[in-house]
């Protein structure tokens, strides 16, 4: 079973997918650590993130580097937002990230293009929201229990720069797959948030097995 969750940075997809996957006995990647390590790499080589070609040879990053605390750095993730937008980068991670959902067993993974890209034949697709103000304060949150200073303006600035990129680059760009569930957690706690996803993906298998079942 493969389940898609895409939506925007910090609407809460990664929360829902760990614990999805939890549920589900199943594996679970965060997709947009590859690209924050591409950033990551970038940034460490001084080269410029808006030049295709130094993205790419930034595509074959240390596999340590997953475990980085920097990359869930803000500024990280504004790079990895500039570096995503690359035909040839999103190349580079296609293969890697198209083996991990289809391994036998299943996945959970989460993104931007997880449901529309790298596995449109998913079983289920959530596409997660939250008001960019909540998500700034989440996320705001987030980085000062880290210890990190960065004020909530520039969070808030920095969250509608990445929707604005992520969603109107010209490759597998941030939009709700046509065939997913949509959930806005703006309002709900972690818990409900949870609740809510399973029962849109137990809705969404238990239709796909009635489609499935031989009519009498
Ligand atoms: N429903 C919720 N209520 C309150 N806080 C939440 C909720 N969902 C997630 N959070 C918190 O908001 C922050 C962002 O959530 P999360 O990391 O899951 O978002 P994300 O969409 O995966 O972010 P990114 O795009 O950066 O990968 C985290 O600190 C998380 O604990
Ligand atoms: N499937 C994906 C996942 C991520 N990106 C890009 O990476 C940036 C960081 O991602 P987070 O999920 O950690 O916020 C994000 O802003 C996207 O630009 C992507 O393009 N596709």
């Amino acid at each position: 079973m493969i389940i898609a969750v895409d939506g925007p940075a910090a609407s809460g997809k990664g929360t829902i997918a760990r614990a999805l996957a939890r549920h589900y006995h199943v594996p679970h990647l965060d997709t947009g650590l590859l690209y924050r390590a591409v950033a990551l790499t970038v940034m460490r080589l001084e080269l410029d993130p808006s030049i295709e070609a130094d993205a790419v040879a930034a595509c074959g990053f240390d596999e340590d580097l997953l475990a980085d605390a920097a990359l869930r750095d803000d500024a990280t993730g504004q790079i990895a937002s500039i570096v995503s937008a690359h035909p040839l980068v999103r190349a580079a991670l296609l293969q890697r990230q198209k083996r991990f959902a289809h391994q036998p067993g299943g996945a959970v993974l989460d993104g931007r293009d997880i449901g529309t890209v790298i596995a449109p034949d998913a079983d289920a697709k959530l596409f997660i929201r939250a008001t960019p103000t909540i998500r700034a304060q989440r996320r705001h949150a987030e980085l000062r229990a880290r210890g990190d200073d960065t004020s909530y303006d520039q969070v808030l600035a920095d969250i509608r720069s990445r929707d604005d990129r992520d969603s109107s680059r010209a490759t597998a760009p941030l939009v709700p797959a046509i065939d997913a569930a949509q959930l806005d957690t703006s309002f709900l706690s972690i818990e409900a948030a949870v609740a809510k996803a399973i029962a849109l993906v137990e809705a969404r298998l238990a239709r796909a097995a009635a489609m499935a079942a031989p009519s009498v």
